[in-house]
């Protein structure tokens, strides 16, 4: 068989090079076997990744049992929580071009045949499907699975809970000191965390498209199953190499709808509308923001997972997984391969048991429409994404007067200190790709109005929103107030107006206005350094994926 990494290991002149290989101790019985490389985004500080190591021996011995070598190396993975709410934030999503690049980097350098990418948390999973779209060697993905949901006082609490609690403990609802209590019981180990926010999200979109084993996405980290999976990822990464089948072979318009399609059943995070559309653009496929409203119209919410409904993904785990997503829609979905050598319309065949009171049938799902929608409108030309999903029906029609707030600490300040009142739609800018830099997710404002118990608020921002968000937040808005867009000059009080039906985002200004406010419109500049002055240059509007050109 020809391999790839001949380049670095066939032929007298590439003596050099086997003689560096030999110094890792490889015999010369696997110097002629297929080379492996396997991303490994462990790390210390991620609760998501503390588990990956043992997720990599696993894999490792897979490839080994089907006749490869395995080379593993890592990457970088940041913590959205820790890094949340301050200006760490900034830097998480840099972090996917990162991640990419250095998969990139790594496999294009040492000639690898194949390559498993071990990972999990938000940037991390779309990093490393980016890297294995652009290279397009053969390759799988395992994701690392979810945390246990914590329970306080016999009652399921995770994430989003503590965040919400800092709103209670602002509204005077929670004392300091039961904050605490539910800080410590909230986050039991390792996975990522535990409801359908972005990492989990991105894990069932891996799966969805083809490119994890079925059932992977759900299971939770501490499960055996875990390591099962990732010895069979690990042999049948080997298997890939032998067939050739490669990621572009797996990640097409088929397979990126159907993720869409199991985005929308679930109630995803709106950071997939983001990474879905970077992942396809690396793939080279013409996918783009129609694609989710058309593939959305279409596809009921069928599974009320947190942070909108009440199940966590170790529930979605035990009522089937995504294999039992793809028996309940699988009148919307497209047949298509997946890395497993089974295709969809087969995996969704072979489901024994499902459970229907938590994965519903779309005759009678928990919304008619699908769980997140793209909206257009004077406010947001270029489109802007909400987590329907998440958003009680009173919110769905809202007009109200913009308060606006150039950042989100601003926001924050005032949120907390209950300058905002019932109605008021709260405008945060400067927080795009661009102007943040880095588009930062804002789990904080939007918890903290939770928390307060603000029920007809609405938020709108250039910047992004956690997977934990929920209520009437509309994020990506696009061209952001950095890029020139219509945000950045929404005034103190403007009337803005938000249609979820019409899938519309209006400020309600005249036309001449509007056209006059943008002729004298400069936007501000922020004095940038290092990785986010450099980031702040290259990247493209959230429309597009916001990826770096
Ligand atoms: C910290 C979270 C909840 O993981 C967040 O970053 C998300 O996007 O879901
Ligand atoms: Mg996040």
């Amino acid at each position: 068989m020809n391999m790839r990494s001949d380049e670095v290991k066939s032929g007298y002149a590439r003596a050099p090079n086997r003689s560096l290989i030999r110094a890792l101790g490889i015999t010369e019985n696997e110097m002629h076997k297929p080379f492996i490389g396997v991303a490994n985004s462990w790390n210390d500080i991620v609760p998501g990744h503390i588990n990956l190591r043992l997720v990599a021996g696993r894999v490792r011995e897979g490839i080994a049992a089907e006749g490869g070598v395995p080379f593993e190396f890592n990457t970088i993975g940041i913590c959205d929580g820790i890094a949340m709410g301050h200006e760490g934030m900034r830097y998480s999503l840099p972090s996917r071009e990162n991640i990419a690049d250095s998969v990139e980097l790594m496999i294009q350098a040492h000639r690898f045949d194949g390559l498993v990418c071990i990972c999990t948390c938000d940037k991390i999973v779309p990093g490393m499907l980016m890297a294995a779209a652009r290279c397009n060697i053969p390759a799988i993905v395992i994701t690392g699975g979810n945390m246990l949901p914590g329970y306080h006082e016999g009652c399921e609490v995770s994430l989003t809970d503590v965040f919400e609690g800092v709103g209670k403990v602002a509204a005077g609802s929670m004392t300091e000191d039961e904050l605490f209590e539910i800080e410590c019981d909230a986050m039991p180990g390792c996975g990522s965390c535990q409801g359908l926010y972005t990492a989990n999200t991105m894990a069932c979109m891996t799966e969805a498209m083809g490119m994890s084993l079925p059932g992977c996405a759900a299971i939770p980290a501490v499960d055996a199953a875990k390591m099962r999976i990732a010895y069979e990822t690990g042999r049948r990464s080997v298997q890939l190499v032998k067939d050739d089948i490669k990621p572009r072979d797996i990640i097409t318009m088929q397979s990126m709808r159907n993720a869409v399609r199991v985005d929308m059943a679930l109630g995803g995070s709106t950071n997939t509308v983001l990474h879905l559309m970077a992942i396809a653009t690396e793939a080279e496929l013409p996918f783009n923001l129609e694609d989710f409203n058309k593939v959305g119209d279409v596809v009921p919410h069928i599974c009320a997972m947190q942070p909108g409904g009440p199940h966590s993904m170790q529930t979605l785990h035990r009522s089937g997984g995504i294999p039992a997503v793809f028996k309940q829609i699988e009148r919307y979905l497209e047949d298509t391969m997946t890395v497993s050598g089974i295709s969809v319309q087969a995996i969704a065949d072979s489901v024994k048991y499902l459970n229907e009171a938590v994965i519903k049938c779309p005759d009678s799902p928990e919304h008619a429409g699908g769980g997140l929608r793209i909206l257009k409108g004077s406010l947001a030309p270029s489109g802007c994404v909400i987590k329907c999903a998440a958003v009680n029906d009173d919110m769905w029609r809202h007009r109200g007067p913009a308060r606006v707030f150039e950042g989100e600490m601003d926001a924050m300040d005032a949120i907390l200190a209950k300058k905002i009142s019932e109605g008021d739609v709260i405008v945060i800018r400067y927080e795009g790709p661009k102007g943040g830099p880095g588009m930062p997710e804002m789990l904080s404002p939007t918890s903290a109005l939770m928390g307060l118990g603000y029920t007809k608020v609405a938020l709108i921002t250039d910047g992004r929103f956690s997977g934990g968000t929920r209520g009437p937040c509309i994020g990506h808005v696009a061209p952001e107030a950095a890029a020139g867009g219509p945000i950045g000059i929404v005034e103190e009080g403007d009337e803005i107006e938000i249609d979820l039906f019409e899938r519309r985002l209006d400020l309600n200004i005249s036309e001449d206005e509007m056209k006059s406010r943008l002729d004298n419109f400069r936007p501000l500049k922020k004095d940038l350094k290092g990785v986010l002055a450099r980031y702040s240059k290259m990247v493209g509007q959230a429309d597009k994926g916001a990826v770096t050109e």
